[in-house]
């Protein structure tokens, strides 16, 4: 199957009540991780590129490597998705690589740092809407910034997200802007801010409602039933793989990530796509420590890569299970871009906006 439609994809997620894992990816062990893990457990793929995946492997190798994955696995359903556009010239380069998705993060100035107006973010996005739209891509946006609701503090972990100290009301996506954002760009997909934040530092304790917001998830969805919801810096940050780290010479202080059970919450109220990056970080990192402590006399890198690229197939293999995707990538269709610009033409896809 060629690269296909993220909006297609997350349809079917929302049809049949489940949520798919987008896995960030800079190179190919992790590629090849996600791949296997989804060709073990039948499940349909998103594979997500930042800024920095592509300033690390350089845009013709992400993107060849993404078509490597469809050229090697024909028979699983693949987005190839442009995660924290900061600009509609960014999204349009990706648009023009053949990026079948964009993320137009506008809720930051084009800096990446700074958060934006509601009025900047309606323009920005709208603008990603029409370009790609017109040739079938789908486009996620972002309202509210990620960050953490114990300290204030904006997420500037990753090179992407704001600097400072945010309020609550800047950190929690507000329904009633959701509606009004949503009715007024027609994106397919919308990333909430409800306390979750990139990188592995996320929570001080496990967390609970007042630090994790997922009844906003809830009360968003009441809203705008059929727009897709995102959940970012959703990694649980899994305590054995922080041990593992810690036990093999690595200083990871203590912290907690998103309870998956949260996020099995979450997909009941319309989350369908859950990014995830620093989870195969900690698990590839805890690996490579693990292996070359116990084989100080080995130099071939592919042998501490293959125990690296098996511990983040552990991860994704079982988020794909947490989440519900298995045995539902052969279920969907996979319809051309070309098909899906025509259904966005006839309206078709329109938001519901309650
Ligand atoms: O949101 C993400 C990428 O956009 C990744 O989140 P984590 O840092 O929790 O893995
Ligand atoms: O957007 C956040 C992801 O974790 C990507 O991080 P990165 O910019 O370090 O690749
Ligand atoms: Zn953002
Ligand atoms: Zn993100």
């Amino acid at each position: 199957m060629p690269l296909i439609s993220m909006r297609e994809m997350l349809d079917h997620a929302a049809e049949h009540s489940y949520g798919i894992p987008a896995f960030n990816v800079n190179n190919l062990e992790q590629v090849q991780a996600v791949m296997s893990a989804a060709d073990e457990v039948g499940a349909p793929v998103i594979l997500q590129a930042s800024a920095g995946a592509r300033k690390y492997a350089g845009e013709p190798f992400i993107k060849h490597l993404i078509q490597a994955a469809a050229e090697m696995y024909p028979h699983i359903p693949l987005v190839m998705h442009q995660d924290h556009g900061t600009t509609p010239e960014v999204c349009q380069g990706a648009l023009n690589l053949g990026f079948g998705s964009v993320m137009m993060d506008g809720s930051l100035m084009s800096d990446g740092k700074t958060p934006s107006s509601f009025d900047y973010n309606v323009d920005v996005t709208q603008k990603v809407v029409a370009m790609a739209h017109q040739i079938g891509a789908t486009v996620e946006g972002e309202l509210g910034c990620l960050g953490n609701l114990e300290t204030g503090d904006a997420g500037e972990e990753d090179g992407i997200g704001a600097v400072g100290k945010l309020d609550h009301s800047q950190m929690l996506t507000d329904p009633e802007e959701a509606a009004v954002f949503v009715k007024a760009t027609q994106l397919d997909a919308l990333a909430i801010a409800i306390g979750t934040s990139h990188g592995a530092y996320k929570f001080s304790r496990k967390p609970t409602g007042d630090i994790l917001a997922i009844s906003r998830v809830k009360e968003i969805h009441a809203r705008i039933p059929n727009t897709h919801l995102v959940m970012h810096g959703s990694s649980s940050v899994p305590q054995e793989l922080l041990a593992i780290i810690n036990q093999y010479g690595g200083k990871m202080k203590e912290t907690y990530g998103v309870p998956v059970e949260e996020i099995q919450e979450a997909i009941k109220y319309g989350v369908r796509k859950i990014n995830i990056d620093t989870d195969i970080r900690l698990a590839m990192t805890g690996a490579v420590r693990k292996f070359l402590a116990e084989n100080p006399d080995k130099f071939d890198a592919r042998e501490w890569l293959k125990p690296a690229r098996e511990a983040a197939k552990q991860v994704c293999k079982a988020r794909y299970i947490e989440f519900g995707c298995e045995g539902q990538g052969a279920k969907i269709k996979g319809y051309s871009l070309d098909q899906m610009a025509k259904k966005y033409a006839a309206g078709d896809l329109a938001q519901l906006v309650k």
